[in-house]
């Protein structure tokens, strides 16, 4: 087992990563099941497969659970879900003090997250991640939200969980597709600041995706070291730190936008295809050189990945992508900051990007696509 730790003061809290967790949940989280009583949130499928072991094991314990049960896929981060899910935790009589359990992947805790920061005015959650991408980024560092019209994670709130805890195994059941989706969000760490994790990615990228238990486990605890550790350096991403968490998010978003959030593109896909973009167009800038940009392409493509716009799907043209990047959170008095590369492991906030520019990459994007 692994116990990695986030620094922020009053708002640290624990992460563990157990293969087999799951099989004794019922010992991990009783600390937070306050007045023996938990309450529980996941989605259809996860519900499916999970939740009646961890009732059993719950219910054995003598911890009382409730379940809400969410429709599975990214459509749920919304408006409705998020008043379903407060009026079921009120009708259920939620304490300041009771615990809700994000039980799922991304879509899963960042509702969840949200609505517990507004409940009563906040409560406690806990994540229990079951994708990839939840247990290597979406779990850990207290970004919750839902989309709206406008676009994606635009109404949200910072509000850390009190604990998380990551069972490896849980992933035996989850897809390829979604496996891979998740693993874009690894191979982000290594972008960021940590060109040797790219390297190995590139020699065990395979064996992640198959789910090979010591691979697994080494790339989930080096992405969520990475994860709290710039978390802890800029939990409310005001300083130029946590914003590199977001390489590939600008684009990406604008891609998941372009494609109606959800099957047709999927989060963790989008930011693979966006931090390609990123490099690309960093190398377009004379910033690093295109060979990296490529490297990251063909592992991507030798995972079975897209790549390309046209992989994702998208038909916008650059000037209509770049009005859905006009939403994005980091737009500062009219300008959007683009996370940009020196090179593999040496991303950086770039200031000076002109919208007009990526619009006319795009276009280019799109014709070498073909
Ligand atoms: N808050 C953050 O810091 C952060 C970080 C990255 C992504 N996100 C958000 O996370 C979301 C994407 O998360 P996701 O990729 O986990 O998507 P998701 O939560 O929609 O899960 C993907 C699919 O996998 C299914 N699933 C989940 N666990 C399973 C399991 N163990 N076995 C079988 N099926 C399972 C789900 O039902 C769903 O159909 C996006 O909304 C994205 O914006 C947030
Ligand atoms: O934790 C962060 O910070 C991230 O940027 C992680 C991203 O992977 C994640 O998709 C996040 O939700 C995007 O944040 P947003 O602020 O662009 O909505
Ligand atoms: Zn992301």
């Amino acid at each position: 087992m692994a116990r990695l730790n986030i620094a922020l003061g009053q708002r640290s809290y624990d992460i563990d990563v157990e293969a087999g967790a799951l099989d004794d949940v019922a010992t991990h989280i009783a600390p937070w099941a306050k007045r023996g009583r938990s309450l529980w949130v996941t989605d259809s499928t996860v519900a499916r497969h999970h939740w009646p072991r961890i009732a059993a094991q719950l219910e054995s314990a003598g911890i009382a659970a409730e379940l809400h049960v969410v429709p599975a896929g990214e459509a749920s981060k919304s408006w409705a879900e998020l008043a379903r899910l407060t009026d079921w935790l009120l009708g259920a009589g939620i304490e300041r003090s009771d615990t809700i359990f994000a039980l799922g992947g991304g879509m899963i805790g960042d509702l969840t997250g949200f609505a517990a920061s507004i409940v009563k005015r906040g409560c406690d959650f806990v994540q229990v991640p079951t994708t990839l991408l939840a247990q290597v980024d979406s779990s850990v560092g207290g970004k919750t939200a839902i989309n709206t019209a406008a676009g994606k994670n635009l109404v949200g709130a910072f509000h850390q969980p009190r604990f998380v805890l990551i069972d490896p195994q849980v992933l035996a059941t989850l897809p390829p597709r979604e496996m891979r989706a998740g693993y874009a969000e690894v191979v982000k760490y290594g972008l960021i600041d940590d060109a040797p994790f790219f390297d190995w990615c590139e020699a065990h990228g395979a064996d992640v995706l198959a789910g090979e238990p010591q691979v697994l486990d080494h790339a989930i605890v080096t992405s969520v070291a990475a994860k709290a550790r710039i978390v802890g350096e800029d939990e409310r991403e005001t300083k130029d730190r946590r914003a590199l968490l977001n390489l590939g998010h600008t684009f990406g978003h604008a891609l998941e936008a372009d494609t109606g959030f959800g099957e047709r593109l999927l989060h963790g896909e989008a930011v693979g295809v966006g931090m390609v973009l990123a490099l690309r167009y960093s190398a377009r800038r004379g910033l690093c050189d295109l060979a990296d940009a490529e490297r990251v392409a063909a592992h991507f493509g030798a995972c079975a990945m897209p790549v390309t716009l046209h992989d994702a799907g998208v038909t916008a043209d650059g000037a209509a992508l770049v009005d859905h990047m006009r939403h994005d959170k980091k737009m500062a008095g009219g300008t959007l900051p683009f996370l940009l590369a020196r090179g593999i492991g040496q991303t950086f906030v770039c200031h000076d990007v002109d919208l007009a520019d990526v619009a006319q990459f795009l276009d280019e994007q799109h014709r070498q696509a073909r």
